[in-house]
């Protein structure tokens, strides 16, 4: 089938169901769409074309296929241009830069038809760390407008620069006085769960995609996003950890590491994430997990 153009409807309904199963590094099935694989090929093109000495790290592999020449985006946004460049970053090698993309993150929500869970992460690292995000989320907004609400923006671009400032959204604390945690809505597992646990929760809030729970916590939804998994990938995490550091959020492996981000590290975060908004308490989270949780994650 193949999508009338104009036709939003008819032309997610394509994208999902070019769904099929590749195998992910932990053997565990994995989903990835036609929507995954177009996403990346127009990202990469893009960026690669203005960027050719810099490292990029897509999800799916690399792309070396043709895209039309409409997809190839160079435009910059005015606004972001205004504003001062951080002392760190204005002498950098383009060689030292890393660029990890996720071109549609909470893939298997996606394919349920829960379209506002649904990001692409866009994430920049100089040398190990994690400076730059871009959380893209095309779907926002999108059920309100098709119960009929008035909308004022389809979608919206979320960004952060760590020492530099933030856009597209209101950086807002979690409430005060309980503790609200954010969690895989499709990969949990016993560890998984053992993790939420150990925190005692008043609410946990099972969401898709690691762009979508830092989402939750840079605008204060929750507190904390807890993953007792080696599922995450440095592609889920780079962009999120950029935007959350920029409002005072961290982001650590469940032993209190950080991920590096450098090219030739390898792709899973194998030791969990445990992220927590602005204001938390990192270490305490980190103090309440379960001994047998960390080990399960080393
Ligand atoms: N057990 C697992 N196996 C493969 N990928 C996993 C995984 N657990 C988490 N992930 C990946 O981590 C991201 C966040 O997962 P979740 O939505 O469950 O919190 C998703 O990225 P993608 O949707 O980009 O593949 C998901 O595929
Ligand atoms: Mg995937
Ligand atoms: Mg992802
Ligand atoms: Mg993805």
């Amino acid at each position: 089938m193949k999508p009338r153009s104009g036709d939003w409807a008819v032309t997610i309904d394509f994208l999902q169901e070019a769904a099929s199963l590749s195998n992910s590094s932990n053997g565990k099935n994995d989903l990835q769409t036609e929507a995954d694989r177009s996403a990346q090929r127009c990202i990469l093109a893009s960026l690669s074309q203005q960027f050719p000495e810099v490292t990029i790290i897509g999800e799916e592999g690399p792309s070396f296929c043709e895209v039309p020449s409409d997809w190839v985006v160079t435009d910059s946004d005015p606004e972001v241009l205004k504003m001062a460049c951080p002392a760190y970053l204005q002498n950098i090698d383009d060689k030292d830069v890393v660029i990890w993309v996720d071109p549609l993150d909470g893939t298997s929500e996606y394919t349920q038809g829960l379209l506002e869970h649904v990001t692409v992460l866009i994430g920049v690292a100089v040398g190990d760390r994690a400076v730059g995000g871009v959380i893209h989320q095309p779907y926002y907004n999108y059920k309100r407008q098709r119960e009929g609400g008035e909308v004022e923006e389809m979608g919206r671009t979320l960004w952060g620069i760590v020492g530099g400032g933030v856009g597209g959204f209101v950086p807002t604390s979690a409430p005060e006085g309980c503790r609200i945690l954010t969690t895989t809505r499709s990969h949990s597992t016993p560890v998984v769960q053992a993790a939420l646990d150990a925190l005692q929760p008043d609410e946990v809030i099972r969401v898709g995609g690691a762009g979508h729970k830092v989402m939750m916590l840079i605008e204060g939804k929750a507190h904390a996003y807890v993953f007792a998994s080696k599922g995450c990938k440095k592609w889920d995490t780079c962009a999120p950890e950029a935007v959350l550091i920029a409002t005072g959020g961290r982001l650590t492996d469940l032993h209190g590491d950080s991920y590096k981000y450098h090219k030739d590290i390898p792709h899973p975060n194998t030791g969990g994430v445990l992220a927590t908004g602005r204001g938390q308490d990192h270490d305490w989270y980190l103090a309440k997990l379960p001994d047998a949780v960390r080990q399960a994650l080393v």
